[in-house]
């Protein structure tokens, strides 16, 4: 209670906004610059800046961790490519060489210098959060750099002193307890004062060791920071108007949404809508904090806004995941499929680290679609083969619905052949194929 009302305190006095903007708004140089003339329009301090790795870097990062791992060849060739591509941004950025940031950045390079000198006889989730983060750490310290050309009062915020998290490496759990005893003890009063540019992505150990919140995790960090901020609100900058009714990627004529229920947000980021990652709302939703996704190509653009919002979706909408795997689960001597076969079967997924993605049961088997990986698919046929016997297909596609009619169904079913359909009151979710051209 006494918290509660102290926090409100703050919040009057000290009303701070988070922005966040994702690896496609700092690409290249000229993402930066407009990402700081985003910035620029807004006035005074306590604005809280949260910026993802430049471009593709985190995919290349992986890349660089797997290559060092299998003892690959092409390690240093790939270093040399990831320091490259950030060393080009610099010098268009920067006419003066002598500028600190060249010397920061060569530094944190050098923690994967160190590192790859080694034989990795750590474990291989550790060694991959040591090695993806540094893309965060880089590209807010040129966003920081960039920034504090343009105006003063830039503080650059290591996130790890605040975001802490267990030691499940490359899942980080958040120990919400002791981060928002940080976030309000030290960066509240930072902000009264300055505007800051931290990394989503990231947090530490109590051991003091660097883990990461799971990929596309930067929208959570925001999340977590206005959570522990109370913030007025948080903005996400993206490449797209705002949250559509389907991804732009796949679909030709999509709406903009100008408003949504956290409700909504959060099923459309749970059945995979990768505009948001799935445990961004739940935070602030908690908070009652607004959550406005933007366009950073036409920032004075509406988009949408996410809040409180008691009425649903106008508009039904669409999730497409390709490249799924359809597996159905037959107990072997054709017995019912039962609790406690439910429970192996689970356990397994759990074991293998697979999210599933949509299931259905009848009396003698089970099926459940999920994101193809070859490598883990064949691990769990391995397991799930010892007790069950395994038929599945790859290659078909899941389209999720929300606030699904016939029509819409007819629409996306056109030339497919349906082999699991699954509905709830306001969510139907369709496995498909492409019908071969005889059928
Ligand atoms: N319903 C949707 N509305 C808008 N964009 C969507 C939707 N579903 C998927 N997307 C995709 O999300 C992308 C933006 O998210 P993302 O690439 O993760 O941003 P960032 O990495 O910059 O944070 C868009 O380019 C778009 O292809
Ligand atoms: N760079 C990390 C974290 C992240 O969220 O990035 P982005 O905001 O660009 O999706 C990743 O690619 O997974």
């Amino acid at each position: 209670m006494w918290a509660q009302t102290k926090m409100n305190e703050l919040n009057k006095l000290s009303p701070m906004k988070i922005y966040k903007f994702g690896g496609a708004s700092v690409k290249d140089a000229d993402g930066v610059r407009n990402v700081s003339s985003i910035i620029n329009r807004h006035k005074g301090n306590q604005l809280l800046i949260v910026v993802s790795a430049m471009g593709k870097i985190t995919n290349k990062l992986e890349d660089l961790t797997t290559a060092y791992l299998n003892g690959q060849d092409d390690v240093h060739q790939i270093f040399d490519e990831i320091k490259g591509y950030h060393f080009n941004i610099l010098n268009e950025l920067f006419t003066d060489h002598n500028h600190p940031i060249f010397n920061d950045v060569a530094n944190t390079f050098v923690e994967i210098d160190w590192l790859i000198e080694e034989e990795p006889n750590d474990s291989h989730d550790y060694i991959y959060d040591q090695i993806v983060s540094i893309g965060e750490l880089v590209s807010s310290k040129i966003l920081a750099a960039w920034l504090g050309t343009l105006r003063e009062n830039v503080k650059w915020l290591d996130a790890r002193n605040f975001i802490h998290t267990d030691n499940t490496y490359r899942e980080g759990l958040v120990n919400w307890e002791k981060t928002e005893a940080d976030i309000q003890k030290t960066l509240a009063p930072l902000l009264a004062k300055n505007i800051a540019v931290t990394q989503g992505f990231i947090g530490n150990t109590s051991e003091n060791f660097t883990t990461t919140l799971g990929r596309e995790g930067s929208d959570y960090s925001a999340a977590i920071f206005s959570a522990c901020l109370n913030a007025q609100s948080v903005t996400i900058w993206k490449d797209v108007p705002g949250v559509l009714n389907a991804d732009p990627k796949w679909f030709d004529e999509t709406e903009r949404i100008p408003q949504l229920s956290y409700h909504d947000a959060i099923e459309l980021a749970y059945y995979g809508a990768t505009v948001i990652h799935p445990k961004t709302i739940k935070p602030i939703q908690n908070k009652n904090i607004p959550l406005y996704v933007r366009s950073f190509v036409n920032p004075n653009a509406p988009g949408t806004d996410i809040t409180d919002l008691k009425d649903h979706l106008p508009i039904p909408s669409f999730i497409f995941k390709v490249n799924q795997v359809l597996l159905s689960i037959f107990p072997k001597d054709f017995s019912f499929i039962i609790e406690e076969n439910l429970s192996d079967i689970f356990s397994l997924f759990h074991e293998h680290r697979i999210k599933i993605n949509t299931m259905l049961n009848s009396a003698i088997s089970f099926s459940i679609s999920f994101d193809y990986n070859e490598k883990k698919l064949q691990k769990l046929i391995a397991d799930l083969s010892k007790h069950y016997k395994i038929k599945y297909n790859t290659d078909v596609e899941l389209v999720t619905i929300r606030y699904y009619n016939q029509e819409t169904i007819d629409r996306v079913t056109v030339n497919k052949n349906i082999l699991l359909e699954v509905k709830s009151r306001n969510t139907c979710q369709i496995v498909m194929r492409d019908k071969k051209p005889t059928e």
